[in-house]
């Protein structure tokens, strides 16, 4: 079996003497959507924060590209993180540029690319996720929060990642952008042959999208599998959260679109 992409091992995090991971194990491998949920303050972010370098165990060590994030100077993370991309909740755009110099700005920050690759480049990973080069000229307060969402996909694209990083990739879009966003975060996985991690709190997105989900609770992760799997561990965050009447719905509601596409 290949080796996993991400290697979380004994990870504990710590703020003052709050402790919100102890003993904490986790794997992600290459070419899967694994989902990271739990409840409010389990700590699910502040896992993401240490896969991406920007938080430092307190004991156990996060290994990604089977290279421990904390070893090693400035630049070699900084060309870690170019392998990578990140989805923030927000989108997270720089509100002076416009959309396309949104996309470009990870490119021209390498300092090695001609500008007109970087506008062929930024333009098609904006044509990827359906903007057109004229909306591309317009700056984030006049796009939609749909389109916001994809210019910031298209931006954390832009460096063609194998990994990619999503932080409530739906929250705030209706459901109707929200199905679509989350038809393109499949269609995109596919062609791009990317590995995603997720955070999400939205059982639609995460019944549709994950190929595996993670559990955070009481500091680790107390289940982690597919949902089935999941599902059958006896744990009273786990009965509540996917035997519970919303849950069951949106269930249901993808098995019949699976059924009925
Ligand atoms: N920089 C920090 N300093 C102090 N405490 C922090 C810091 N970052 C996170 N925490 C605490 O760590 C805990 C886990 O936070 P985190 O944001 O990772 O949870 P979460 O599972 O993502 O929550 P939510 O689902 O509500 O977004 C919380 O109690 C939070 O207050």
């Amino acid at each position: 079996m290949q080796a996993p992409l991400i290697r979380v091992r004994k990870l504990w995090t710590q703020f003052g003497n709050h402790v919100v991971h102890q003993d904490l194990n986790l794997e992600v491998h290459t070419g899967e959507i694994l989902s990271l949920v739990g409840g409010s303050g389990t700590g699910k972010t502040t896992l993401v924060r240490q896969m991406l370098g920007l938080n430092r165990p307190a004991r156990g060590s996060v290994e990604v590209y089977g290279e421990n994030i904390q070893s090693g100077d400035a630049a070699h993370l900084q060309r870690l993180r170019q392998r990578w991309g990140m989805l923030f909740q927000q989108g997270a755009l720089f509100s002076a540029l416009s959309a396309f110099d949104n996309v470009a700005l990870p490119m021209r920050e390498l300092r090695t690319l001609p500008e007109t690759l970087i506008r062929d480049a930024a333009l098609f990973k904006l044509h990827l996720v359906g903007i057109t080069p004229a909306e591309a000229t317009k700056m984030p307060a006049d796009l939609s929060g749909g389109m916001v969402k994809r210019v910031s996909l298209a931006r954390a694209l832009a460096l063609e990642p194998e990994l990619l990083f999503l932080d409530e990739p739906t929250a705030g879009l209706d459901p109707a952008m929200a199905d679509s966003f989350v038809e393109l975060i499949r269609t995109l996985h596919q062609s791009m042959r990317l590995t995603v991690v997720m955070i999400t709190h939205d059982l639609d997105t995460l019944y549709a999208l994950s190929t595996r989900i993670a559990v955070l609770a009481d500091k680790h992760v107390i289940a982690d599998g597919t949902r089935e799997q999941v599902m059958a561990v006896k744990h009273p965050f786990i009965q509540e959260y996917f035997w519970g009447e919303r849950s069951l719905r949106a269930l249901e509601q993808v098995q019949s679109k699976a059924t009925h596409p």
